[in-house]
């Protein structure tokens, strides 16, 4: 996948190469996507002035793929009001400078890097406004694998330092049924009520909030990815692609880091037979020797509060160098939810381009043959969607 576009230019472009010809798209489908990464409580005013559309211009005929690159475009109505801004030709007007950088953005390094003398010809593309193209591709790789019995959900674990309680019992796919109508996509109740008071109470005191999501596949066969090369290993293709959205600072599987404090008989994942090998505990959330077990893929990562803050950080003025506010950007306060849903797309774009890898296949009956062949040999029936 690639993409092009900044925040408040006239759109998003997503590129996405690799399918198999015959995949059938659900229009409808790829803009729910777009939509529930929209959604959450503690979203600014943007999210009031655009309703994301992916219109795909290519690879798509009479809605199924035909094999060759996709190309998806997202318009920003936001442009409307920063035509004169972010004109891609030079205007007739005079368009003033940004010349301060917001600490925890790419602003201050992005001038430095690009020889760049305005803040936005940095901060523009450095947006997280990115990440709506990169669900429109993340929408089409799940339609692919959906087409292979794999399921991907998200939901979100913490807000500041509001946590879920622990489970009790391991998620399957319906568990996440109704996650989206939550409004921070919690799967908790009264957890979810308390993470909006805090979003609330941070939001009035000029504070951003930041979290942690979960995102699960279901229904993968093992054997994506592999142990023999360090760039093979899909827990190292996984953690990249999470850590890769905006903001996200840590990522972890299964029991991840508290791994670390656990022995070694508690940590791992006993293997049983019962007419196909199982593991009645899933410590390793899906991954063992850089490979996907079978069982549910469960990642989780941690996203840092959102730079921009009502009441600006300290900094200074690039061109005078004199201290000084930074810029004051209209913001969100709380992301987590919509980025668990960005996180969905990433994992599902890693996790297809894992299939095409080890199935091949032109047209998507030649992968689904593939896949049946596969799950025939090392007996591997049951599991699918638990
Ligand atoms: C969906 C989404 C929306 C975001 N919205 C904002 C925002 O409104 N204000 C902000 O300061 N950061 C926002 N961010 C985060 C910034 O884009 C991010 O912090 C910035 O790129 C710097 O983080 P980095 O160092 O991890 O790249 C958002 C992130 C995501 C995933
Ligand atoms: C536009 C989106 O997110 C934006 C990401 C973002 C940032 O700095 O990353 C800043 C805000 O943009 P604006 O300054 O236009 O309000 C967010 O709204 C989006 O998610 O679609």
């Amino acid at each position: 996948m690639t993409t092009a576009g900044e925040s408040h230019g006239p759109g998003l472009t997503c590129i996405l190469e690799g399918l198999p010809a015959g995949l059938q798209l659900d229009r409808e489908a790829l803009d729910r996507d777009l939509a529930r990464r929209q959604l959450g409580h503690g979203r600014g005013g943007r999210m009031k002035i655009e309703t994301d559309r992916a219109d795909v211009t290519a690879g798509v005929r009479h809605g199924r793929t035909l094999g060759g690159p996709i190309a998806m475009q997202v318009p920003n109505r936001d442009y409307a009001n920063w035509e004169e801004r972010m004109n891609p030709w030079p205007v007739d007007a005079d368009v003033p400078e940004v010349h301060l950088p917001r600490p925890g953005h790419a602003d201050l390094v992005g001038t430095q890097k690009y020889n760049a003398s305005d803040v936005r010809d940095i901060l523009e593309r450095a947006s997280a406004r990115e990440t709506a193209a990169r669900v429109a591709g993340g929408a089409v790789a799940r339609q692919f694998l959906r087409e292979l019995g794999v399921e991907i959900r998200s939901h979100v674990v913490s807000i500041g330092d509001v946590f879920v309680p622990a489970r009790t019992a391991q998620l399957t796919v319906d568990d996440f049924d109704g996650v989206d109508d939550d409004p921070v996509r919690c799967l908790d109740r009264d957890t979810s009520r308390a993470m909006v008071q805090f979003i609330n109470q941070q939001r009035k005191a000029n504070e951003s909030i930041g979290g942690t999501f979960e995102v699960l596949a279901f229904g993968l066969v093992p054997g994506l990815g592999s142990h023999v090369a360090w760039e093979e290993r899909i827990d190292g293709q996984l953690a990249g692609a999470l850590v890769s959205i905006h903001a996200i600072k840590g990522v972890e599987f299964g029991d991840g880091f508290a791994l670390g404090a656990t022995p070694g008989s508690g940590a791992h994942d006993e293997i049983f037979w019962d007419g196909s090998f199982v593991r009645e505990t899933n410590h390793a959330g899906g991954i063992e020797g850089g490979m996907t077990t079978g069982d549910p893929l469960i990642a989780r990562a941690a996203m840092k509060p959102l730079p921009t803050l009502t009441k600006p950080l300290r900094s200074v003025d690039i061109d005078t160098h004199e201290p000084a506010e930074a810029l004051r950007e209209r913001t969100d306060s709380c992301t987590v939810p919509a980025a668990g849903v960005v996180g969905e797309a990433m994992v599902a774009l890693v996790l297809a381009s894992a299939y095409r890898t080890k199935f091949g296949g032109d047209h998507i009956d030649d992968v689904r043959d593939a896949v049946d062949r596969y799950r025939e040999r090392i007996g591997w029936h049951a599991h699918s969607s638990s």
